[in-house]
């Protein structure tokens, strides 16, 4: 999330979102990474349910237009100009809570339940500011649709460049039921060789996050055009973190998977030339 912040902020302005709408991102992205730090920075040792209670009491003071600090009163502010659902951001700290109980997935459908907490959250929180472009004809429920693949395929995708950092904190973001049909098991992950079983059982979880982001990207079209380069240019970056994984021939256990500067710049003229589709004018769904 950190480096799609930084994505938008080098797109010339008068191409960029309103500054009310980037104030907004701003805000959401301010509260979203004061979520992530307290259960991944420095006092996550002390944070407890309990904490996490507080935090949620604190969401629901500011959305009462009662903020506790300034930060705070940024996303109040932004929930009282845009149609923002109080829920996904719920959701995210129920994220966290299932995130300090839990080091391992049974299935996909599981992981892909911590996936919709952490990061599908984001995209739900991101398009009533965004806005979707008013000649669009697909329905709201499809670009909400998108913008949770957009999120899903983006947790998917660092979950699988940080596949050895993770295991170093005993943590296994990989459905196990998958792992086991490749005769995978979590030995295996923490000795951290890459074999012809993990290579395949890597491609099969690269094609997945691939097919999100082609979920993903159907729905970039229908924002408001100020809204789609920036997506667009993040979508662009986080899909290709996969094809580095390949490049370092699916070692993502001593390798961290990165794209160079050279291919980031790439991405934003590419980004901005598919920002100018127009949304889609002939569809069967309509707007409700
Ligand atoms: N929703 C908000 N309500 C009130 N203040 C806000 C809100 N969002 C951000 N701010 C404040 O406005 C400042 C600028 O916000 P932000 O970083 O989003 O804009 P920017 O992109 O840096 O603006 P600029 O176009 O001037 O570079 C922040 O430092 C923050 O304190
Ligand atoms: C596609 C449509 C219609 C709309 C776009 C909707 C949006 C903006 C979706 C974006 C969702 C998003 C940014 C999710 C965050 C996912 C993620 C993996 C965050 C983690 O980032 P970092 O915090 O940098 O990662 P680490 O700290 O774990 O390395
Ligand atoms: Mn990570």
């Amino acid at each position: 999330m950190k480096h799609m912040i930084v994505v938008v902020k080098f797109v010339p302005r008068t191409l960029l979102m309103t500054p009310e709408r980037r104030r907004a991102i701003w805000a959401i992205y301010v509260w979203c990474r004061r979520t992530d730090e307290l259960v991944d920075g420095p006092n996550a040792p002390h944070i407890t349910p309990t904490a996490l209670d507080r935090w949620e009491a604190r969401l629901e003071d500011l959305f009462n237009g009662r903020p506790f600090d300034m930060l705070d009163a940024a996303l109040a502010n932004t929930v009282n100009k845009f149609p923002v659902n109080i829920q996904p951001f719920k959701d995210m700290i129920e994220g966290m809570r299932m995130d300090l109980r839990k080091s391992r997935y049974k299935n996909f459908d599981e992981l892909y339940l911590y996936c919709y907490y952490v990061a599908g959250t984001v995209g739900l929180m991101s398009v009533p500011v965004m806005g979707i472009a008013p000649e669009s004809l697909a329905s709201t429920e499809s670009v909400y649709n998108a913008a949770l693949a957009l999120g899903i395929a983006n947790q998917l995708t660092n979950i699988l460049r940080d596949v050895g950092e993770d295991a170093q904190r005993g943590r296994i973001y990989l459905p196990q039921d998958e792992l086991a049909q490749e005769g995978l098991s979590d030995e295996d992950i923490f000795s951290g060789k890459v074999t012809d079983k993990w290579r395949n059982f890597m491609k099969k979880q690269i094609k997945r996050a691939r097919m999100l982001f082609h979920e993903a990207e159907k729905g970039v079209k229908e924002l408001n055009a100020s809204s789609r380069w920036p997506v667009s240019a993040s979508l662009m970056l986080y899909k290709q973190i996969l094809d580095e994984i390949e490049a370092n021939d699916y070692n993502n256990f001593t390798k961290r998977a990165y794209v160079s500067k050279a291919k980031k710049l790439i991405a934003l003229p590419v980004a901005y030339v598919r920002s100018l589709v127009a949304p889609s004018t002939i569809s069967s769904s309509h707007r409700n």
